[in-house]
């Protein structure tokens, strides 16, 4: 599913009057239409308290007042101006001529509140600039510490649509009903914990133009990722499906090639290779039965003739779980320049790369697959500068170093040598335990083994690593879910796709 910058939502709405002849007005009563609708869901709901801003927002907002009224709720409109302009100013005039009763004046708000059983958050939309202050602030903060159930009208008041999300006050929504599409910081982390529960409802416009307006972000949802799908036939063998290696461990840290290692084989790789430290091969050996076991030689000018043959076999490479950086610069960079096929470079692979700072390695068939504090190493800014403003950030290096980028978090951003972004919410709290960024770099390498390309195997991979963490907690919750859980769960996100 596309999603918006604020700025879009301007250009959509021209194109909504100008080309289809649809009047604004019509899009803001549907608005307050499908928001109206979603309240619905809530029975033992009576009393509402709509907080109208002086723009459309609020002209939604006075909607949503009028038709909950006409419905037989108990409504009260909170303006925090009287000079609306337009469809907004056409909809204060109709909910003026209903017995509908409007404040103005802050302190009568504590009252209002108090007496009401959900709040309607119409005090800014996507045309929010700047900084929140005066009234409006102090409004914001009486919503937050109301302690009641508030929705919030596209987005929530004083969050940005796009671009970086400031430190100050925004109404924390428990649903936010958001317009026609989704609004970029909607889905980021920091947006989703303002927003609560997403709802996208269609307005009524045209899918003919949503289907011909471009944007460059993109929310991945279980239509994008299904096309990505790898086929699999009857007709078929072990070679039909590629070959991964995993170059990885080191003392202490097994425990990452054996995960990703099962992770690539549940997601369907054909053959397997595991390159580790001759310490290693016993355990791998032994806790992982399908894959075959290659040692690592210490001195590198005579394991390069060996090595060449071992990169030969495969098409898919992931370097970094559990590699440890001590010394390991000379043969991560050999790898980096001798294998021509895909590949991943996760964990200390990143290190290595922010250790050497020769941003040259990267090619376009390679997919970094930072968490912020590995972002952060590699470009230098802060992990509170990088997550305030991801999406941006993602599409500006992934264009710089031409590589996709798989930014993760609670939301994943994918960004793409071409500038696009996708973002990914599915997975969940579960997954915060050492070891689910392993098993994520197995599946994507087991996806691309199989032919797809770093910007499909990353967006399948990251989407497919988070729904097999929801099947699992759908049954099980999220305490108790480890990595290893995973890669079998992966059966089933598989199934729930196909
Ligand atoms: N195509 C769509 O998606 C549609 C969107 N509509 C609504 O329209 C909204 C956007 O409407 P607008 O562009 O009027 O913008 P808003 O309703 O977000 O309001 C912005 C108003 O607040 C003022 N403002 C901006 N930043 C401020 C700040 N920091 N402090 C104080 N005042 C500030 C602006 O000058 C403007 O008057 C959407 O969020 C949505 O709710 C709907 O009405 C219909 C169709
Ligand atoms: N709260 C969360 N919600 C959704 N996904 C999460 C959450 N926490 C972690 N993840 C996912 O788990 C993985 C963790 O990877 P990473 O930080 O590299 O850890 P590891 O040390 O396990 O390799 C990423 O794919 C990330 O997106
Ligand atoms: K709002």
């Amino acid at each position: 599913m596309k999603a918006l910058k604020g700025s879009d939502v301007k250009k959509i709405d021209l194109l909504c009057q100008e080309k289809y002849k649809i009047p604004t007005l019509l899009l803001m009563e549907h608005s307050g239409l499908k928001v109206v609708e979603e309240i619905q869901h809530y029975p033992g709901h009576t009393k509402f308290t709509v907080i109208v801003g002086k723009g459309n927002n609020g002209g939604d907002g006075l909607v949503v007042a009028r038709l909950l009224h006409l419905k037989g709720f108990s409504v009260k409109v909170f303006l925090t101006e009287e000079n609306l302009q337009g469809d907004a100013k056409i909809n204060l005039e109709i909910v003026k001529s209903l017995p509908i009763p409007l404040f103005r004046d802050l302190p009568s708000l504590d009252r209002i509140l108090e007496e009401t059983d959900v709040i309607i958050d119409g005090l800014f939309g996507v045309g929010f600039k700047g900084t929140i202050g005066g009234i409006a602030k102090e409004i914001v903060q009486k919503i937050n510490s109301s302690g009641k159930y508030v929705l919030c009208i596209d987005i929530p008041s004083g969050l940005a649509g796009d671009g970086p999300m400031e430190n100050r006050e925004i109404v924390k929504g428990d649903k936010t009903v958001t317009l026609g599409l989704p609004k970029e910081n909607l889905l980021l982390s920091k947006g989703r914990v303002y927003a609560g529960e997403l709802v996208v409802k269609d307005i009524g416009i045209p899918p003919e133009l949503i289907n011909q307006y471009k944007t460059d972000t993109y929310w991945l949802t279980e239509d994008i990722v299904k096309k990505l799908l790898p086929k699999r036939s009857q007709d078929s063998h072990k070679g039909s499906y590629g070959t991964g290696i995993i170059v990885g461990g080191s003392k202490g840290m097994s425990g990452a090639v054996i995960l990703a290692a099962h992770a690539a084989l549940r997601a369907g790789i054909g053959l397997l290779y595991t390159l580790v430290d001759r310490e290693l091969v016993n355990t791998i050996e032994t806790s992982s039965y399908e894959s075959i076991t290659l040692e690592m030689e210490e001195d590198l000018e005579k394991f390069k003739p060996i090595l060449v043959n071992y990169l030969a076999k495969a098409q898919s490479l992931l370097i970094g779980p559990g590699f440890s950086t001590n010394n390991r610069e000379e043969l991560f960079i050999y790898i980096l320049n001798n294998f021509p096929g895909k590949i991943i470079i996760d964990g200390d692979g990143l290190n290595l790369l922010a250790k050497i700072q020769d941003y040259s390695l990267i090619r376009e068939n390679h997919i970094l697959t930072p968490h912020p504090k590995e972002m952060s190493r590699i470009i230098g800014l802060t992990v509170e500068e990088i997550l305030k403003d991801s999406i941006n950030i993602v599409r500006e290096y992934s264009k710089k170093y031409r590589c996709t980028i798989v930014l993760k978090g609670s939301t994943t951003c994918i960004g793409t040598k071409n500038g696009e972004v996708f973002l990914n919410t599915t997975g969940n709290n579960g997954l915060a335990t050492g070891g689910s960024g392993d098993v994520l770099g197995g599946i994507i390498l087991g996806l691309l083994a199989q032919g797809l390309s770093v910007e499909e195997g990353a967006q399948l991979g990251v989407y497919l690593h988070g729904l097999a963490a929801d099947i699992i907690a759908e049954e099980k919750g999220y305490f108790s879910l480890l990595p290893r859980d995973l890669p079998e769960a992966l059966a089933l996100a598989f199934k729930k796709l196909y």
